[in-house]
Formats: C-alpha cells, structure tokens, sequence
C-alpha cells in the first residue's frame, strides 16, 4: 500500500486514471485494487518517471535525443537509404520555399496596372518558375518516400535481432525475475515495433520543419510580423497533442500487467497442448471469466482515455482556430493600413496555409516521434538491462577445462533463487570421478535440479565453486562449460521440427549434421530406444514432430522423452547429467535406459537424479540430499546399512513390489 500511495503522489495523472469511479456503476474508489487485487501490487514499478517528466518543456528537450537515436538506428540499417531519404526532403523543402517565392511574381504581375493580357505574359516566367518547382518538389517528396518505406524493415530487422540475442544470451536468473518479464513484455509487444515508427516520424519531423522552415522564410521575407503569428497557431496543437500521448502512455503503463495476464490467458485457451486439460477439467468458464475480468478492466480504463483524450482536442482545436482567426485579423490590418502590398498579402496567405499544413504535420510528427520515442525507449532500456544480464567474465588468463579431467568437484556450494526467502542450497560438496556414474537422490524440492543447473554453469552458486581438476568454472566463458556439459532436463521442450533435428540441434551449427546415415544420430537413437519411435513415423528422420503443420506427427509423452534422451547422448560432451530421464518411459524401456546409461558413460561420467531407487543402485555413489544439504553419501550397500532416509525410501519402494 505504502509504494502505491508513494507513487500515485508523485504521479497525480496515474492516481487520476486508478482513482476514477467505476463508470459500470460499480463502487467508487481504486479500480485496480477492487477488480485486480492479485495485480495491483507490483504494476506500478518502472519507468512511471519519465510521464512525470513529460511535458512540451520536457518534449522539446528530449526529442533530440531521440531524434539522435533514430537516426543512429537508421544509419546502422542502411546508411545509403538513410543519406538519401535525408537529402532528398531537404531538396523538396528547397523547392517548395522557392515556389512560394515564385507565387509573389506571379501576384505581382498580375495585380500590376496594365491591360489583363499583359498583366497575364508577365506573370508567364515566374508561373513556370512555381510550376517547374512544384512538379520537382513532388517528384523529390515521391523518391524521398520511396526511400523512406525502404528503410522500415531494415530498421525492424536490426531491432529484432538486438531484443532475441539479449534474451537467448540473459543469464538464467532474468527468466525467473517478474519485473524483467514485464519489461520485456512490453519491449516486444510495443516497443520493438516503436523502433521503425521513431525513424518514421523523424523523418517526417525532418519534412515538417524543412516545409515549416520554407514558409517561415517566404513570411519572414514578406512582413516580419506575420512569422511569430503563424508559430502563435501551433502552441494550442502542440499542447493537445503532447497531452493525448501522455494520457495514452500513462494507460499503457497502468495496463501493462493486465496486457501479460491477459497474453498468458488467451494462450491457455487456444495452445493444443492444454486444449485437453481444459476441457476435461471443464476449466472453460473459469478461464472465460478471468479473461474478461481482466479484459473489462482494459475496457473501462481505455473508454475513460478516450474521453479524456476527445476533450484535450476538442479544447486544441477551439484554441487553435482562435489563433488562425488571430492572424488573418492582423494580416487584414496590415493590408487596411497600407503596409503590405495586396500581392505580398496573397502570397502571404498561401504561405499562410502552407506553413500550418507543414506545422500540423510538424507537430503530429514531433509527438509521434517523442510518444513512440518513449516506447522505444523502453526497448532500448530493455535491451541494455538485458544486456547487462548476459554474464560477461573478466577472464584474464583465458584457462580452458581440461580435456580429459579427472574429476568434477563441487566444494560448499550455496544458492538462493533470486527474489526467494530461503536457499535452495545451503554448502553443497560432492565429486564425480571420470567415467563415474554418480547419482543425486532426494524428496521433491530438496535441491537436486538446482544444484544439476549449476553443474552444468546454467546458474552460479552465490558461494562456493565447481572445478574440473584445478579450474573453477566461474573462471572459464560459459559457452565452454555448456558445450562440454550435456543434460538432459526433468523439463525439456518438444522442438517443433524434425525427428532427426530433435536430435542433432543440440550441437550447433558449428557441426554439421548429415543425413540418416549419419552415425551419430543413428547411435543416439539406438541407445535412447528413439530408434524404434523413428521407425514408426511416416517420413522417419525427417518427420515434422508438429501437429500444427500438414504432415507433422505427434508423439507420445515417452516417446519424446526417448528423443530428449537421444539428443542429450548425441551431444557427446564428457558430462552427461540426467534429470529424471525416465519420468515417462514403460518399465521396459526405463530398464534399458539405465543400462545403455551406463555403456554411454565409458570414458564419460554421468550425473544421474532420479526417485527411481532400483536405478541407481548399481550406482558408483550416491548421495542423498535433504532440504538442499547431502546427508548421506556412499554406494548403495552402505547407505542401506546406515538406515537413514536413503534406506527408508528404497525400503518403502521395495516393498510397493513384494
Ligand atoms: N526458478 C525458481 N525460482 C525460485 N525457486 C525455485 C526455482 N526452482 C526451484 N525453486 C525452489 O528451489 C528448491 C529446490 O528445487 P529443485 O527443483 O532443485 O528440487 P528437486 O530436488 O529437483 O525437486 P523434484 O524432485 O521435485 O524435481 C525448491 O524449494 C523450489 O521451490
């Protein structure tokens, strides 16, 4: 409550969009807080700042900065299309400053004295000086577009790019932390599609101010007075505008957990994968109703935006067209008095007109630019505290892991997961000697998946260290340690591609995977049972495992498994770790699968957890953790003999069978 109080004081326009009464007729108060409790705690965390900020102070201040952004974007994209869409709009707003000069010849001939025939030749040169510039100034404007809508997806390209290799490459950690997901939420649903918009409208804030700038000049060169009048017209727009993105920026804020929420719904009412579940839990009501709670929320606050927004523009246009009616006033006085010719007035008039269109658009574009500019910003925010994640380590002598080790130690290690209470391991020591299989044993949750991901340099302990020999693997690049490490996860994915790339992917593009003969893939198979799980698909290898595209096949929960296996073995790295393997296989193929373990396991070492005792008693040794600490260690025969948890929980199993 504290942290809401605190921010909805600092940010009065955010209290205002949470504090409305329910136009529903519900019970007046904090909306957010009655209809979403389980969400009002933590939406207000990021960046609320810069919507303080905001303001046409603060918008002219700041669009340079994005100005400089985009057109850093820009060039990085294509430096070629960025120079010509750049030269080509300041050539068209030559042109166009030009034709309004030209039109003052025009006038002038023709309000000349003299008969009209005359009055008309005369005008003949400068209207083909306004001709020829128009036609120049259209062909440039077209070219400039051209070059413009090229630059679009160069721009999108480079952005998406930049966002999924900071995601892939974040440390582990990031995916477990709500406030980053809600950053990248909003940097890949509004953000990253911000990026060539921001270019966009820079451009066109470019095309604005160099059309703004040729009609100020034509005014400035007919009557100093009529300049400041006409930028007079753009205060009410400008300040109508600058509010609607407020008010649109503050909404996207106030929405963006219940965007993630109700993101996260709709893909459990229309993914294959829990269509079943739903329907046999009969959860359709229950998931209906959270999303359209949550989807009527979105509703009320966004009908409350629009009205506020439709008063801000009503009350811009009101003003502006004062403002207008403003300067013609003083431009009839000037004419009334005599001290503008009545064809500098003309022209005036058209410049007039041609400097408003260029100003609206000019401060269209500036708010696009800076509205967008914010959302960009998130992206760019993102991208850097992504970046920030990737674990980057001072390596100063570079060591490798020795190839062959002799042993893997893990010595006192501790973790918390960030953003928990307790640790998950709490001085962790054990060894894994080379062509060892050693087994991790445990009730749920006592730490044997977590203490495998650090094994594997997937997450770093927050004390202690594991060596390979003599080298810690804090001090070698984690991409060493992954491709030396193969695990095979309690949780793997079903990769929606083929049976044969199932099975090579793990290995990189660095390695070229070859056809069916390939006699890694066919080893992996054999010894994984996926062999006979190929065997039985249409097109073998090369089945597609998606039922979602024509021709792709489906598998059954062991029958994946048998690939997640194959996969993990084909990897062929000196450390397996196995994670539950067996969770879904039939008891023959579970029997197998220990066995072909243990063949795979010559001159590599394995680290085995399972709840499956029968399996690991043939383990070298076996330690048993507890609440994230070993309490028991030794091979089976002397952990039975000491009768501690170990001995109940393989006693307890036994006897299921007897
Ligand atoms: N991503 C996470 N964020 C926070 N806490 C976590 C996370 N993953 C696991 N934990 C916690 O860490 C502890 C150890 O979990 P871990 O998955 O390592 O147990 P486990 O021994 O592998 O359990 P199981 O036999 O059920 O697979 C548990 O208390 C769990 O709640």
């Amino acid at each position: 409550m504290g942290t809401r109080l605190r921010i909805t004081r600092r940010f009065p326009l955010l209290a205002l969009l949470r504090r409305r009464p329910d136009p529903a007729g519900g019970e007046p108060g904090d909306p957010f807080e009655a209809e979403l409790p389980e969400l009002s705690a933590h939406v207000w965390h990021a960046r609320d700042g810069e919507l303080a900020e905001t303001g046409m102070g603060t918008m002219a201040r700041r669009l340079p900065a994005v100005i400089a952004q985009a057109a850093g974007l820009a060039w990085r994209a294509n430096r070629a299309d960025t120079t010509a869409t750049i030269s080509l709009n300041l050539a068209a707003g030559l042109f166009t400053a030009f034709g309004l000069l030209a039109t003052t010849g025009v006038l002038t001939a023709l309000f000349s004295a003299g008969p009209t025939p005359g009055r008309v030749r005369d005008a003949l040169p400068s209207l083909a000086l306004v001709a020829g510039s128009v036609a120049l100034r259209s062909g440039l404007q077209a070219a400039a577009g051209w070059t413009q809508a090229r630059l679009e997806p160069q721009v999108q390209r480079l952005v998406e790019l930049r966002l999924y290799e900071a995601t892939t490459a974040a440390d582990l950690t990031a995916l477990d932390d709500s406030s980053f997901l809600d950053d990248l939420q909003r940097a890949e649903t509004r953000g990253m599609n911000a990026a060539p918009q921001v270019v966009q409208h820079a451009v066109d804030v470019l095309t604005g101010a160099v059309g703004m700038a040729a009609a100020a000049g034509t005014l400035g060169v007919l009557h100093p007075l009529l300049l400041p009048l006409l930028l007079l017209t753009a205060v009410p727009e400008g300040w109508a505008s600058v509010r609607s993105a407020r008010l649109r920026y503050a909404t996207m804020l106030a929405l963006v957990g219940v965007a993630r929420r109700k993101w996260i719904l709709s893909s459990l009412m229309t993914e294959r994968r829990h269509a079943a579940e739903v329907r046999a839990f009969t959860m359709r009501p229950f998931l209906l109703g959270e999303y359209d709670r949550f989807a009527a929320h979105q509703r009320r606050v966004e009908l409350g935006l629009a009205r506020r927004q439709t008063t801000t523009k009503i009350t811009g246009d009101v003003l502006k067209g004062l403002a207008t009616a403003g300067v013609y006033i003083a431009l009839g006085l000037l004419l009334w008095r005599g001290w503008v010719p009545l064809a500098v007035a003309g022209t005036a008039v058209l410049a007039i007109r041609s400097g408003q269109t260029s100003l609206a658009n000019l401060v269209f574009a500036v708010n696009q630019c800076y509205e967008e500019g914010l959302y960009f910003g998130d992206y760019l925010a993102f991208c850097d505290a992504a970046e920030a994640r990737i674990p980057h380590r001072a390596l100063p002598a570079r060591p490798t892991l020795p190839d062959p080790f002799g042993r893997i130690q893990v010595r006192d290690v501790t973790f918390t997961y960030p953003g928990s209470d307790a640790p998950s391991l709490r001085g962790v020591s054990l060894e894994l000697r080379r062509g060892e299989v050693v087994a991790l044993v445990g009730e749920n949750g006592s730490g044997k998946t977590t203490l495998s991901r650090i094994m594997a340099g997937l997450y770093d302990p927050d004390g202690g260290e594991v060596r390979w020999d003599e080298v810690s693997l804090a001090d070698v690049p984690q991409d060493e340690v992954w491709s030396r490490v193969a695990v095979i996860a309690q949780e793997y994915t079903h990769w929606p591609m083929t049976a044969r790339q199932n099975i090579t992917m793990g290995r990189g593009p660095a390695h070229r995977a070859g056809g069916p003969e390939d006699p890694g893939v066919l080893a992996a198979a054999r010894a994984s049972g996926a062999e006979e799980v190929v065997a039985d698909l249409a097109r073998g290898y090369d089945t597609l495992l998606d039922r979602r595209f024509q021709g792709g096949a489906e598998l059954s929960g062991g029958q994946w498994q048998r690939l997640a296996v194959a996969r993990g073995f084909y990897r062929d790295a000196p450390l397996l770790i196995c994670d539950e393997p067996s969770a879904s296989l039939d008891a023959r193929a579970e029997h197998l699968l220990f066995d072909r373990i243990r063949d795979h396991a010559a001159g590599r070492t394995v680290l085995l957890i399972t709840h499956r005792l029968a399996s690991v008693r043939y383990a070298d040794r076996i330690y048993v953790l507890e609440h994230g600490k070993v309490t028991e260690e030794g091979d089976h025969d002397t952990l039975m003999s000491r009768n501690g948890l170990y001995a109940d929980l393989y006693t307890l199993q036994a006897s299921a069978y007897r």
